[in-house]
């Protein structure tokens, strides 16, 4: 066998053989050759499918690129729909996220739509804010709501809602406006009532809080832009404050400023204000009306319309930046009363200032102003109000003087008052004398009832002043001299005996007694030691033999401490904690209970040396329920000599209308005997050393008294008159000497417990002056 046709060339032989041997190698193993390749090919398909996370093939990435959702617990980090922050904003954000929140406002010009799909229906929420010390804005902001509730008739507006700024949490409402709980589109209008207070007040914490928020690096200077607008309207007195510039609605003028700068100026509605004793109804009536013009139109427009920043308007104020505010700092500047930046409160060492600037013959009648001195409120932080000239506390013709003379009072000088009182004129007709002739044996056609200061600091839930009366924590008016106020009071009440002439049934003797003043009750209304000059008109009292007994209301310690002897020296306890005194009083001082606890601490030191008594004033629902024991812990802080219990008097006014209070808190004469009685339980469980010495069934007050008046088993409550002016004349007004020495002769058998108290050369009679048979 011959290997030629193998062996033409090395290479071109093994080239000729091996495609023949792959051809018969593919024709003998193809099926299984295609079979294993597939397999392979579908392994490795698989392999990929699982190891890459689903990763598509690079040459169909673009068919399946998914929508690129974030997690949904991550935010987006620019939201189409939020119109407040562009994406650099929050790119910002992102970066100084380790900072502190920043909280936006936006003060771009947009309109009411803020945003949201104009098509959704938006609703307008009016929130009308107030505060108020004396109780007259709260009633007056409910009627305003109600008012502007009914006028705003229509599915755009939901019915306004009144809010307590004493209440309200700021931050819920002034750093942002709040939004509704039910995400409802609503858009916020606010409103404010606000009264002007030259004392500390929650005004002052409210508006350091928009001062503050205005401030903050971390908020947007106009975190409230998203709202729709506000408005304000301040309340004030122009018998105090005249005119702006010495202060009239300072604080309604400071709340409009902050406001339009944290709203980026949305004053919907100029700043209204007005003097509720004079045309301030008219003025709020003015206002309402252009705010309801607005609303209107915001209804219709969804805009604020022109000359409002914000309402994309042509016309936009802008002048709003050039009453810049100052850093709040205290200027004294002498007593410019023009300057707005004085302090208007100085020093209680200027009190030499202010007494040499008293008017010296009354016949003045407006001095430069002494600058008010704040005889008070010791060691406060002193507030920035405009300095006033000072000003008389009750002018002739203002609605204060109306009002009082109306009530019956003579006004004297410019800020003492006179009036008669009822028992002076039962006692002119032997109808029975009041308590004080059963308990210390005073004559009542012999006393007169006065006041050197018709001001006070509180405002008593029971006064009698009406809700009238000026009240301030320091004394800012004209102070009259003495002798004036002793001649006028003295006058007039003579005046008004003679008056009584003609009266039926008045008695020959008692009226030639009466015009000699034997008494003096300086209780009348108002607060007698805040009368700067009080110990000077208590010696001119003195020196006529005229005894006095004086009521102050424990809010004014220093007074207290300076003052000198006087017959009787009360201090009224009208609840017996913190909380009721808060609700009965009404008092003007924060440190209201502390200032009353000095006061107890004072009676105490005083009780060798002055009849100190306390008057509990009982209000069934407001301070007798549960607080015997409350009483009895003041009693024995203050150790009075006495304690005299008395049942509130409906006075029917306003003021005490509008403090809830009605016929229904009047206690029955048993009520308070069974309160006096528990009360004297407590102090002997103590053993205070006290009893029930005397009562005056008749105007429902009972005596208590220390044991130190009970001499043999019998009490002397009476006053020896005679006794005690010899001891002032022998002893001078500071002079040593103590209550027992001019105590009286024992008490009379029908004035003690038990008795009755009704005078017998009287003749008891009815409402309608029929004679009662006892
Ligand atoms: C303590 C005190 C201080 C006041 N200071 C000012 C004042 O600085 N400017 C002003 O215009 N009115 C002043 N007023 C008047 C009150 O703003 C005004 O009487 C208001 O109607 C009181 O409202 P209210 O009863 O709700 O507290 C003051 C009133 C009080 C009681
Ligand atoms: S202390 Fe006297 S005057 Fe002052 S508010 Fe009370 S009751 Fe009226």
């Amino acid at each position: 066998m011959s290997f030629q046709g193998w062996d033409s060339s090395p290479s071109t032989g093994l080239g000729s053989v091996l495609p023949d041997y792959a051809v018969e190698l593919w024709h003998k193993h193809r099926i299984s050759i295609i079979l294993s390749t597939l397999f392979l090919l579908g392994s490795i398909r698989i392999y990929l499918y699982f190891t890459e996370q689903r990763q598509p093939p690079i040459a169909l990435s673009k068919l399946y690129a998914p929508e690129t959702k974030p997690p949904l617990s991550e935010k987006p980090k620019h939201s189409p729909t939020s119109n407040t922050e562009s994406s650099s904003d929050s790119d910002n954000k992102k970066k100084s996220s380790n900072g502190p929140r920043r909280i936006k406002g936006d003060a771009s010009k947009k309109t009411r739509a803020n945003g949201t799909n104009a098509a959704t229906p938006r609703r307008i929420q009016p929130l009308v804010f107030f505060s108020s010390l004396t109780a007259n804005t709260e009633k007056i902001t409910n009627d305003f709501a109600k008012s502007l509730g009914e006028t705003l008739k229509g599915d755009a507006f939901l019915t306004p809602k009144v809010l307590d700024l004493a209440e309200v949490d700021y931050d819920e409402y002034f750093i942002t406006p709040p939004k509704r709980e039910d995400d409802a589109p609503v858009d916020l209008f606010y409103l404010f009532l606000l009264p002007s207070y030259n004392i500390d007040s929650i005004n002052d914490s409210f508006l350091e809080h928009l001062q503050e928020t205005h401030h903050d690096f971390r908020i947007d200077t106009s975190p409230l832009a998203p709202m729709l607008g506000y408005s304000v309207f301040g309340l004030g007195d122009r018998e105090g404050w005249p005119t702006e510039e010495e202060g009239f609605c300072f604080q309604a003028k400071e709340l409009d400023k902050w406001m339009a700068k944290l709203t980026g100026r949305k004053r919907a509605y100029p700043l209204g204000m007005g003097d509720w004793k004079r045309e301030g109804k008219e003025r709020l009536a003015e206002w309402q009306a252009g705010l309801v013009e607005v609303l209107g139109m915001v209804e219709k427009t969804g805009s604020l319309g022109e000359g409002v920043v914000g309402s994309g308007a042509p016309v936009e104020s802008d002048d709003e930046e050039e009453a810049e505010y100052d850093d709040g700092e205290v200027v004294f500047d002498g007593g410019n009363p023009n300057s707005k930046t004085s302090g208007s409160l100085e020093d209680v060492e200027d009190l030499g200032r202010i007494m040499q600037l008293s008017r010296a013959d009354g016949g003045e009648k407006q001095g430069r102003a002494p600058i008010a001195v704040d005889f008070t409120t010791e060691g406060k932080r002193v507030k920035r109000t405009p300095a006033a000239v000072v000003k008389e506390m009750v002018p002739k013709g203002s609605p204060t003087y109306n009002s009082l003379t109306k009530q019956g009072y003579s006004i004297v000088g410019s800020h003492s008052g006179v009036k008669i009182c009822r028992w002076t004129k039962s006692a002119l007709r032997g109808r029975g004398s009041c308590y004080k002739y059963s308990f210390y044996g005073i004559n009542s056609h012999q006393c007169m009832e006065t006041t050197p200061s018709l001001s006070c600091s509180n405002k008593c839930v029971f006064c009698w002043r009406h809700g009238t009366n000026p009240v301030g924590t320091n004394w800012r008016w004209v102070v009259d001299p003495p002798q004036l106020i002793f001649d006028g009071v003295r006058e007039n009440h003579y005046k008004k005996i003679k008056m009584m002439r003609g009266v039926p049934g008045v008695r020959a003797e008692r009226f030639a007694e009466a015009m000699h003043i034997r008494h003096c009750a300086l209780s009348l209304v108002g607060e007698p030691i805040f009368y700067p000059h009080i110990n000077e008109f208590l010696s001119m009292l003195h020196a006529e033999r005229i005894s006095s007994f004086l009521v102050c209301n424990a809010q004014h310690p220093e007074q207290l401490a300076a003052l000198q002897h006087v017959t009787q020296l009360y201090v009224s306890i009208d609840a017996s904690n913190r909380e009721s005194l808060r609700k009965i009083d009404r008092p003007l001082h924060r440190d209201f209970w502390e200032r009353f606890q000095r006061c107890l601490g004072i009676l105490r030191e005083r009780r060798f040396r002055q009849r100190t008594v306390f008057r509990l004033t009982l209000v069934k629902g407001f301070n007798i329920e549960d607080e015997v024991t409350g009483y009895a812990d003041l009693a024995e802080k203050g150790l009075p000599c006495f304690i005299e219990i008395k049942g509130v008097t409906y006075c029917g006014t306003a003021t005490s209308s509008n403090a809830g209070l009605t016929m229904a808190n009047v206690p029955f004469y048993q009520e308070v005997c069974d309160f006096v009685t528990a009360l004297d339980a407590e102090l002997n469980r103590r053993g205070l050393g006290y009893g029930i010495a005397a009562e005056h069934a008749h105007s429902c007050c009972i005596l208590l008294a220390s044991e130190r008046f009970r001499v043999d088993g019998k009490w002397h409550t009476i006053i020896n008159y005679d006794k005690f002016f010899q001891l002032l004349e022998e002893k001078g007004p500071d002079g040593d000497f103590m209550p027992e020495d001019y105590m009286g002769p024992a008490t009379p058998e029908w004035a003690t417990w038990g008795n009755g108290g009704f005078d017998p050369r009287d003749q008891r009679v009815d409402r309608k002056g029929k004679p009662i048979e006892i």
